[in-house]
């Protein structure tokens, strides 16, 4: 692709898309752009990956056909305002906001947009995003076959209509937070038994990592996958069971549910 690619926000979720476009060798530095309000963001992805930066919103958006407003759902509003006028002719807008829909954000352009709704996550940096996607109709099926290929520069990509995306926020957006936290537990649980603490991170890291690779590459069913590490009298029902008694399940789907929930109210 030759297309240049903005960035106008140059925050985390910038930052991991950036570096998982550039060590991908999916776009090279001389193509994308990226502006914030502030300067040290800027001066580190300009630093690791030599990417052209700029605090002016507006250099950028002229720029590129390919322009990801990477600000705070809160701040769309401003910066639509203040880019509407200037936008590439051709350019095609990707949103990453939770919550942010692309009815709410063409009307903010004041005309239609090719307009991309997207919910990736922040392991974008290591290649092992996940994004959500919804397009809506003014892109064409070459455009969708090249937002595919950019989200998958730096991980999986699924495409969906826009009903189910914050429900995406919910399951893949923030959820690598919720694996944080159960990394950290195992890790604690672990130290409690004596494991050094570093390799208490390794070992619940990599039991997480090769899990998740279980499920996505075997094909098998997440249960049928659970019931062979169970042996039957062994040590790990013993687990399974404490983490049913002390509610897992159910506080899982009530955190996916809370942040679904919360993603809808942040386009009020
Ligand atoms: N973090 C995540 O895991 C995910 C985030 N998202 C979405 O990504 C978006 C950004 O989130 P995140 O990266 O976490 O947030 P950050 O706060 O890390 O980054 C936002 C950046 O936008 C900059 N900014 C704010 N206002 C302006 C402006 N008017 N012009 C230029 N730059 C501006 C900020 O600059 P300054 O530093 O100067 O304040 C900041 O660097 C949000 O809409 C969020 O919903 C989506 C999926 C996952
Ligand atoms: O917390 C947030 O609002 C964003 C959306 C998903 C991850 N971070």
């Amino acid at each position: 692709m030759n297309q240049k690619i903005g960035f106008i926000g140059c925050g985390n979720m910038a930052k991991a898309m950036i570096g998982g476009m550039v060590e991908s060798k999916f776009a090279s530095p001389d193509q994308v752009y990226a502006s914030n309000r502030s300067l040290p963001n800027l001066e580190e992805v300009h630093q690791k990956y030599g990417v052209q930066v700029t605090q002016d919103n507006l250099e950028v958006a002229k720029k590129c056909e390919i322009l990801f407003l990477a600000v705070k759902p809160k701040f769309y509003p401003a910066v639509i305002e203040q880019i509407k006028d200037s936008v590439h002719e051709n350019a095609m807008i990707i949103m990453i906001a939770a919550g942010q829909t692309i009815e709410q954000n063409e009307q903010r352009f004041g005309k239609r947009m090719k307009m991309v709704r997207s919910m990736p996550n922040t392991p974008s940096l290591v290649g092992e995003g996940m994004t959500g996607v919804s397009i809506n109709d003014l892109i064409t099926e070459e455009e969708t076959r090249l937002i595919q290929s950019l989200f998958e520069c730096f991980g999986r990509v699924e495409f969906l209509s826009e009903d189910l995306m914050d429900a995406v926020s919910g399951v893949s957006g923030a959820s690598p937070a919720y694996g944080y936290m159960f990394i950290e537990a195992l890790a604690d649980g672990a130290v409690q038994q004596g494991i050094p603490r570093k390799q208490a991170y390794v070992f619940a890291a990599q039991a997480l990592l090769g899990a998740a690779k279980m499920v996505l590459e075997t094909d098998l069913h997440p249960g049928e996958l659970k019931d062979q590490v169970c042996s039957p009298g062994g040590a790990t029902i013993e687990a399974v069971a404490k983490l049913e008694e002390t509610g897992f399940r159910s506080s899982v789907i009530q955190a996916v549910h809370a942040c679904t929930e919360k993603s809808k109210r942040m386009r009020k």
